[in-house]
């Protein structure tokens, strides 16, 4: 039956990378029967100024209708003055939570023609194929209460609440484990148990559950430490777990090893492997509407799509293999260009990887 993904390109250079995978879509479609149609929303400071709201209703329902989502970036300059409640990264988190998309897979992965193009010695990274599982719907981003308050002597105070609850850290703890399963069979649970009880709970949970696993090696570390051990020997790494900020924080981390943050997918899920799929990194306001940005992140989302969402796991390696094809061939844009290769724009890095498939 003929699925539905909805597009929601959002801000930046979102449309442009999009237009990419876009691209890659349709040759699927066309030439190796992937069976979906495509619909376009309007997400993030885009939807703000149409609609007066990042997550219009009609995009929140396509959201819950489609079989899978993806999405480019959303924010900019020109929102960051508005109100919290309706700045575009409001759009991305009200679909994250509506659609409970708790379960946020960031694979870093160097792919070996891109070892130089890393601020880190090529030994360091060789071989590099990480996975950092980030729980997407709780944690600080979403604890109540939070706000800005007036204190007594008139001072503004600022606070956010930092929860998780048992199911909350055990759903992503079986994600984690699972995908561990599947791979070097070791999960790293990163927290702050050492300050804060949350992840103290945090800990606990995630040494209780490993007993459901008892192939899988689990260890702990403290944010701070993983932050260092991630530049200083990331290949020490299977599956990473952690909470949604400190996801966000090690997630962007890693994507340097990887070369640039314009090479790393994710995929978020629900419980039922429906997703959004988006490149980690954001709108990239610097460089939109320029035809610089790398697309690939993008593209590789959408392999992630086609295998996790749309079952058609023969599409995904053909997807990455176009990629890595693109790369032998010595084509790069800007974040990855090093001497000897040749540099191409967001569209023609599209139309190299099409060429491919
Ligand atoms: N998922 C998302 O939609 C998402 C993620 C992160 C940030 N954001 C938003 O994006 C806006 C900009 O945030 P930021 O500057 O902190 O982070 P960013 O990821 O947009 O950019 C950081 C740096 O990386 C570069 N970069 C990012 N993607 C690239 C690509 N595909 N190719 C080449 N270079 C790339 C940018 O040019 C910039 O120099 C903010 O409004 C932020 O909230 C959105
Ligand atoms: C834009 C922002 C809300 C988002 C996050 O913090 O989750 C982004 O940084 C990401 O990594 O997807
Ligand atoms: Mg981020």
């Amino acid at each position: 039956m003929t699925k539905q993904v909805l597009l929601l390109p959002g801000d930046g250079i979102g449309p442009e990378i999009v237009a990419q995978a876009v691209k890659v879509l349709d040759v699927l479609n066309d030439k190796y029967n992937l069976d979906i149609n495509m619909t376009e929303g309007l997400v993030g400071g885009a939807a703000y100024d149409v609609h007066g709201h990042p997550l219009p209703e009609a995009t929140l329902e396509a959201a819950l209708g489609a079989d899978a989502i993806l999405l480019g970036a959303v924010g900019g300059y020109q929102w960051e003055s508005l109100d919290i409640a309706v700045r575009p990264e409001k759009g991305l988190l009200g679909i994250r939570s509506n659609l409970k998309l708790f379960a946020n897979l960031r694979p870093a992965m160097l792919y070996p023609q891109l070892a130089d193009a890393s601020t880190l010695k090529p030994e360091v990274v060789s071989g590099l194929d990480i996975l950092i599982v980030r729980e997407l719907t709780g944690g600080i981003y979403f604890g109540q209460p939070r706000g800005i308050r007036v204190l007594e002597n008139g001072e503004r105070q600022g606070f956010n609440t930092y929860v998780y609850s048992e199911s909350e850290i055990k759903r992503i703890g079986h994600v984690a484990f699972q995908a561990a399963m599947k791979r070097n069979k070791k999960v790293c649970s990163v927290d702050k148990a050492n300050v804060l009880e949350v992840t103290e709970l945090w800990r606990e949970v995630m040494t209780d559950l490993a007993k459901e696993y008892p192939e899988v090696e689990l260890s702990h570390m403290y944010v701070d430490n993983a932050a260092m051990q991630l530049v200083r020997n990331p290949k020490q790494f299977d599956v990473i777990v952690t909470g949604n900020m400190f996801g966000d924080i090690l997630s962007d981390e890693a994507s340097m090893l990887t070369g640039s943050i314009g090479m790393l997918p994710s995929a978020s899920l629900d419980a039922n492997n429906k997703g959004m799929y988006e490149p980690s990194h954001g709108s990239a306001p610097d460089i939109a509407g320029q035809d610089l940005a790398n697309p690939l992140a993008t593209i590789l989302s959408a392999a992630m799509m086609i295998r996790y969402s749309l079952g058609r796991e023969d599409l995904a390696v053909r997807v990455e293999q176009a990629v890595s094809a693109v790369l032998d061939k010595g084509l790069r844009t800007g974040d990855i260009f090093s001497v000897g290769m040749t540099r191409v724009s967001t569209s023609e890095m599209g139309d190299a990887v099409v060429e491919e498939l």
